[in-house]
């Protein structure tokens, strides 16, 4: 049996802040605001491994008003997902994902966050890949006013 799913998230880029992005901190002037520490390409991956097996999204299962959240390690999220996939008996066949961010360069960081999510989702580093795109500054994401990402994902159960 495969199963599909894919993910959008933004959030919008804030002085003050960390920038957190897939299970990396980046060094740069701005971070990104959520409730959680606003890790949008991991909660894209999140939305996409829920989306595999029918369970709704991050938000669902993690409210952005409950305490418990507050300030949350979006990794620890995703590895809590990752649980109820290996409970219906999933693995990881490949995940793909793209950040769209018109600064800063994820090119030096790529193959980390790759690392990190191969890590969470209990795979090789090879099912995992992670793209970067400007959008050209045009839109939200070109003026730099908050970072994108998207991602698909396929479960496989032998
Ligand atoms: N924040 C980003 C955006 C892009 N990249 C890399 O640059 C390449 C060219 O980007 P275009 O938007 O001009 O297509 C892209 O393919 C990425 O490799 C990046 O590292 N960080
Ligand atoms: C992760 C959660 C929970 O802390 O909060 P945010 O960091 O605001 O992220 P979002 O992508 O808006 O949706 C899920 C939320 O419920």
């Amino acid at each position: 049996m495969i199963r599909i799913g894919q993910g959008f998230d933004v959030h919008q880029l804030t002085e003050g802040r960390p920038l957190i992005i897939g299970g990396i901190e980046i060094p740069y002037e701005k971070g990104l605001l959520g409730h959680s520490d606003a890790d949008v390409l991991l909660h894209t991956v999140a939305d996409a491994v829920l989306g595999a097996i029918g369970e709704g999204d991050i938000g669902r299962h993690f409210p952005d008003t409950d305490p418990e959240f507050k300030d949350a390690d979006s990794a620890k999220l995703l590895q809590h997902v990752w649980n109820l996939v290996k409970e219906k008996g999933y693995k990881l066949g490949n995940a793909d994902c793209t950040i769209i961010a018109q600064k800063p360069k994820m090119a030096p960081y790529i193959a980390q966050m790759r690392e990190r999510i191969a890590f969470l989702l209990e795979a090789d580093p090879s099912q995992v890949n992670v793209k970067a795109t400007t959008t050209e500054k045009l839109g939200f994401t070109g003026r730099q006013e908050g970072i994108a990402a998207q991602a698909a994902v396929l479960l496989i159960k032998e």
